[in-house]
């Protein structure tokens, strides 16, 4: 990062004053996340939340260097001649000295890409180095991060930032890989220092009682991307955990939560992480959004679900000819992986443009990580992805974003945004919606100003019909987007029949299907669409019905789905 960066980056932290109302409001989308709140830890009383401290930070940074008496010589020497961090960032600035020095637990926020994940491993590899343990004396940093992705580059940087000191070892626990071999690796006779770790596949671990046993000694649990986990999705698999490990006031370990969004029940859930005196620490000047100002956002509406396609392919290229195609790198955000798979073959037979490539949960874990790293690596490229790499992902010099159609929550909106503009740098982004979407904009964001854009579609639209045509798996496509608004369909004010007839619109207008594709039975009960109008009900197939007949799959489309 320059330091022309550095100061822009400072003047945009300044949180002298403390936050009025509630910035963060959820949509009115988000009943289930509601309910699942009020049903908490009944044993556990909620805290009152805390009010953010108003901690200005100095016009000049401070130096990772005037942390020297608090810093491991060899942990300071990594940070300042290998990863060559100079000044601190704003959160590290605001966190560090605290978290370093009175150990104290905190909840901090901070916008996307300010370097979060440093400000939380160096005072944890801190203690984990001051404690001087006996080798075996089990995990001592333990990170639960939301998505595999995630996980798999906090261990990264751990290792990065453990490079001179190569007795501390890191492992990861993550779903859809080999977990002996994990198991392995955790209980393995020179320890596991600093395990990073996805809620559910920890939680299999901790089945294991010599597992359990290796966090007897637990020093400092971190929540990154705090907001999701203390989410619905997620609370149940962390309330197990957490009680499976030692009892936090008596152990004395150190809770971090760390988030770019802190919604309302974060606060009311931190006690299960952090000591009742926990500190927030926001460095998001109050009445500000939590999002880089200087990114470029703009907004394309257009009148038809037939529109839309036609409407990214010409954003895209008009982003790529002013960025230039060889700096050119972006990631399209898509609100299911069916439609992602969608957006990647129209993406992928467009020519003039960089190469694209598609991540979701449906794909292997294998690809996953493959694709994960090949976009990391990548001067310019196009990554078509759902929510799977909406958060904490740090791919170096992504130029654009663009989210094409709703995405699930305004957080989800924030931290898809946080993949550009990262550190300093520059970026822009373009919003794609239909008129029906628009009040997402218009209301839930309204706090952003975004600019309008018309990009040329009338000329692709051709191009698109033609591709679109030979698109073979249009019924999953369909029923995933039927999936998708039918959780929104209350925010866009649409009865069941109304969300049918848009659901068929999208198909015959936007997927060329030549007439409405098949649903099975079964899956329109679990829809909930039983008795809407305009469904074209098949009886339920034998076992997978593929994409022939039926829509096919018939699996709930939740975030693990996506
Ligand atoms: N002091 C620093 N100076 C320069 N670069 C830094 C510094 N600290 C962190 N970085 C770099 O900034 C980038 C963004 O950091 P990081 O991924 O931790 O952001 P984040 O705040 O966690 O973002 P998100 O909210 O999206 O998870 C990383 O490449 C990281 O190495």
């Amino acid at each position: 990062m320059d330091a022309s960066a550095l100061q822009k980056s400072r003047r945009r932290a300044n949180p002298s004053k403390k936050p009025k109302g509630n910035p963060n409001k959820r949509p009115k989308t988000d009943e289930p996340r509601e309910q699942n709140r009020n049903q908490g830890n009944a044993a556990a009383v909620p805290l009152a939340p805390v009010a953010p401290l108003s901690i200005p930070v100095p016009s000049d940074s401070m130096r990772f260097t005037d942390l020297k008496n608090l810093l491991d010589p060899l942990l300071l020497k990594t940070i300042t001649d290998d990863l060559k961090f100079d000044h601190m960032m704003p959160v590290q600035e605001a966190t560090l000295h605290e978290l370093l020095e009175k150990r104290i637990d905190c909840l901090a926020q901070a916008k996307t890409g300010t370097g979060k994940t440093v400000a939380f491993l160096l005072p944890a590899i801190q203690t984990l180095i001051n404690k001087n343990k006996p080798r075996g004396s089990g995990i001592s940093l333990l990170v639960i991060s939301p998505t595999r992705e995630l996980a798999m580059q906090i261990a990264k940087e751990a290792s990065n930032l453990l490079q001179r000191l190569p007795q501390f070892k890191v492992s990861i626990a993550i779903g859809g890989t080999n977990k002996d071999k994990e198991e392995r690796d955790i209980l393995r006779g020179d320890g596991c220092d600093i395990l990073i770790a996805t809620p559910g596949r920890l939680y299999d671990h901790l089945g294991n009682q010599q597992i359990t046993q290796s966090f007897r000694n637990l020093d400092t649990l971190v929540l990154d991307e705090a907001d999701r986990l203390l989410d619905m999705g997620f609370m149940e698999d962390l309330k197990k955990i957490i009680r499976c490990l030692p009892d936090k006031e008596k152990s004395k370990r150190q809770g971090m939560l760390f988030s770019a969004t802190i919604a309302p029940h974060v606060q009311q859930f931190a006690h299960l992480v952090l000591a009742s005196g926990y500190k927030f620490i926001s460095t998001i000047p109050a009445g500000e959004a939590q999002i880089h100002q200087r990114v470029p956002q703009l907004l394309v509406t257009v009148e038809s679900w037939a529109q839309v396609v036609p409407a990214m392919v010409a954003s895209i290229q008009s982003e790529c000819k002013l960025i230039g195609p060889a700096e050119f790198k972006a990631i399209v955000f898509a609100p299911t992986a069916a439609l992602a798979d969608f957006y990647h073959d129209v993406l992928s037979n467009i020519s003039g443009l960089p190469q694209a490539s598609v991540l979701h949960a449906r794909v292997s874990q294998s690809r996953r990580t493959k694709v994960t790293n090949e976009f990391r690596e990548a001067s310019s490229a196009i990554l078509v992805a759902t929510d799977v790499v909406a958060r904490g992902l740090d791919f170096p010099g992504v130029s654009n974003v663009f989210q094409i159609g709703l995405p699930a929550d305004k957080e989800s909106y924030i931290h898809r945004l946080g993949r550009t503009a990262r550190a300093g740098k520059e970026g822009r982004s373009v919003f794609i919606v239909t008129e029906p979407e628009s009040f997402f904009p218009r209301h839930v964001l309204k706090a952003i100003t975004f600019e309008t854009a018309n990009p040329d579609f009338a000329s692709v639209a051709p191009q698109v019909e033609t591709i679109v045509n030979k698109y073979e798996a249009k019924g999953k496509t369909y029923q995933a987007w039927l999936g998708f608004y039918k959780a929104h369909a209350r925010a866009m004010r649409w009865s069941d029949d109304q969300l049918v007839a848009e659901a068929n619109k999208f198909a015959i207008e936007a997927l060329g299907c030549g007439e409405i594709p098949g649903l099975e039975r079964k899956t329109v009960g679990k829809m909930g669409l039983k008795g809407a109008r305009g469904l074209n009900i098949v009886a339920n197939l034998p076992q997978k019905s593929g994409g022939g007949r039926g829509a096919g799959g018939g699996r709930a489309k939740g975030p693990a789905a996506r």
